[in-house]
């Protein structure tokens, strides 16, 4: 296996050796060719006295030239190309100082994973081209030379060259543009991140973007058709942060934007600094999805303040966020109830996860191993929800939330703007909780970090706003006659109470096609625009292999990416042995439109790559 760095399982990096300790990017947008190309400079800073290069990650990417920035001096480099999912190392070779500043003259590829590049013919105003990028987990690598590990944490500024009718936003604050000295058809757009970030918190937009304030310190940003709808779908925006900023600390980033993108994005959100990245998925109309909006306000943060030294730490990024986004949603609509029901609804989809796609496998542990693991193919809702369960068990045996919410506080706190594993957050734990330490030993700690399948307790929640969800979901399995049901049943339920009903129906024995269509008699569900709904009913629909959902899920995968949807419904597609071949043949026609890491995971989860 190739000389990974020593820390971080993924990165051939040398942070202990030299480490990068700002960075400028100077890029020009090329949608022609669908290349980022430009310089990066690093500004380095030697650790070991002995050492006579520095060690990057790259992936796809054509380097043209490095050197000294001070001399001009131009600089040796080698790249290798280890076998693996890593990409390639860098080594650039250094001249005598302590401290340097090297330019690396570079371009990216059309083929580069961190970016996805739509024609004008794929957006929704079909005037202009659109770039967008995902680095989270290691993709930063394929978009500028990097030390490709959150075990290290830069501030950056950068200034971006593209056509003039295109906007360009990135993970910073936006310092200024003004037309290109060079080429006045072209517009530099000037950025800076004086928070030190990990290589994957760096990103980049660029299309026909308009804005709408929604709050001091927020904007929404998306193409003509979604802004307004956007602006209304978010306006708690404001009120979110505030409440984040009552439990945890001051909102350090300055401006917290969100930007809506094309339908191709392939998750709920993605926290990026200053511009938290969104998929159109949450545009349901009523504000009902607007959580995802809390968690990505979270990891401002748990995630992005505080950061998992690795990725094989995901849950100190993912299960903080998301117990404390629940606190968050929580306060502001529901209190306690609608926590505990939050809470319940995620044991289920850990369950579901654990026991139904990883089959209690490797990557059901909490901290799992990653060596040589692409950190793609780890990911589940595992990080996020048994690492959310952990902190509820901790809080519930430490004395409630009263008790555990100061914690949360000091931890943000104590690990401000740094990385860290596992290992230290307990030991701040228990450094925080000294009077606790008996109850702090008797968590099995060991089966809660590496244990495969789901934890070593059950927690009992508050089922008031459950309870209505479970006796739809019972009188409907045990009917045989359907004349009782109405839609009040369904009306007088919210978003995540009817997401609940089909979740829970999902969990039983496949419906019968007759009960399945007098349901849709009842409740008209085929026609649900709210994306978690509608996801939830086609998913009931291909387990009772009711033929006419078929349509639907089809016409569900197809106009947008989100994997959280679509890679449940391909495998249940792939399942259904009659309906395999058609699956297949979907995800053949439409895979060139879809982001590489979605297009990447189907094949795999369709069984077309290893
Ligand atoms: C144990 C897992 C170890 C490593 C995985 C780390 C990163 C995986 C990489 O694929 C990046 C994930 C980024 C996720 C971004 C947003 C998600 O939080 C939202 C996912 C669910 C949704 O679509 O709402
Ligand atoms: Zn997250």
């Amino acid at each position: 296996m190739a000389d990974l760095s020593t820390c971080d399982p993924c990165s051939f990096s040398r942070p202990d050796l030299c480490v990068v300790k700002s960075v400028h990017l100077d890029l020009e947008v090329d949608f022609n060719r669908q290349v980022l190309s430009g310089s990066a400079v690093l500004t380095l800073e030697r650790i070991a006295s002995d050492i006579d290069s520095v060690i990057l990650d790259i992936r796809d990417i054509k380097v043209l030239r490095a050197c000294d920035v001070d001399t001009n001096q131009t600089l040796a480099f080698t790249v290798s190309d280890p076998v693996g999912p890593f990409g390639s190392k860098l080594e650039i070779k250094l001249p005598q100082s302590k401290s340097v500043k090297i330019c690396i003259n570079y371009e990216t590829s059309p083929k580069c994973t961190a970016l996805q590049w739509l024609t004008a013919q794929q957006t929704a105003g079909k005037k202009y081209p659109y770039l967008f990028s995902q680095c989270e987990a290691i993709h930063a690598r394929s978009l500028y030379p990097c030390q490709d590990s959150p075990a290290i944490k830069f501030p950056y500024t950068a200034s971006v060259t593209a056509p003039k009718a295109i906007t360009v936003l990135m993970s910073a604050l936006r310092t200024g543009s003004e037309p290109c000295k060079s080429d006045p058809s072209k517009t530099v757009y000037k950025f800076n991140q004086a928070v030190p970030i990990p290589s994957y918190l760096l990103a980049i937009v660029a299309g026909d973007l308009e804005s709408r304030d929604i709050g001091p310190r927020s904007k929404v940003w998306s193409e003509k058709k979604f802004v307004d709808a956007a602006a209304y779908e978010f306006a708690e925006t404001e009120q979110q942060l505030r409440t984040g900023e009552e439990l945890l600390t001051e909102y350090a980033w300055g401006q917290y934007d969100l930007l809506i993108l094309p339908p191709s994005f392939p998750y709920g959100g993605m926290e990026n600094p200053c511009l938290t990245f969104v998929t159109p998925t949450l545009l349901a109309g009523d504000r009902s999805l607007a959580d995802v909006v809390a968690h990505e306000i979270t990891h401002s943060w748990a995630g992005n303040l505080v950061t998992n030294k690795t990725f094989e730490h995901f849950w100190l990024n993912e299960g903080h966020t998301v117990f404390i986004e629940r606190k968050i949603t929580s306060r502001i609509h529901g209190g306690e109830p609608f926590r505990h029901f939050m809470l319940d609804c995620g044991w289920q989809e850990l369950k579901n996860t654990v026991e139904n796609t990883l089959k209690n496998g490797p990557y059901t542990c909490l901290v799992p191993d990653l060596k040589g693991v692409d950190p793609d193919d780890a990911f589940s809702n595992v990080p996020y929800e048994k690492g959310c369960a952990l902190l509820f068990y901790l809080e519930t045996i430490l004395g409630g939330p009263a008790v555990f919410e100061p914690f949360l506080k000091a931890y943000v706190t104590q690990f401000n703007k740094q990385s860290l594993d596992t290992q230290q957050w307990k030991d701040f734990l228990y450094s925080y909780f000294t009077d606790k330490t008996e109850i702090l030993d008797s968590v099995d700690w060991k089966t809660w970090f590496y244990g495969q399948g789901m934890p070593p307790y059950t927690p009992k929640f508050d089922t008031s706003l459950k309870s209505v969800c479970i006796d739809l979901c019972e009188r409907w399995n045990n009917a045989t006659d359907f004349t009782n049901f109405s839609p009040a049943d369904l009306n007088n339920l919210s978003t995540g109470q009817k997401k609940e009903f089909l979740a829970l129906l999902c969990l039983k024995e496949p419906l019968a096609v007759n009960k399945l269509q007098a349901m849709e008699d009842v409740y008209k569900l085929n026609n649900v625009k709210n994306s978690e709904v509608r996801f939830k009913w086609i998913m009931l629909g291909i387990r009772a292999k009711w033929t006419s959902v078929l349509p639907r899920a089809f016409e569900f995968i197809n106009e947008q990416g989100r994997m959280k949807f679509v890679r449940p419904i391909y495998r249940a597609l792939n399942e259904w042995t009659e309906i395999r071949q058609e699956a297949i043949g979907n995800f053949n026609a439409n895979k060139d439109e879809m982001h590489t890491l979605t297009s990447t995971q189907l094949a795999k989860d369709l069984g077309l790559s290893s």
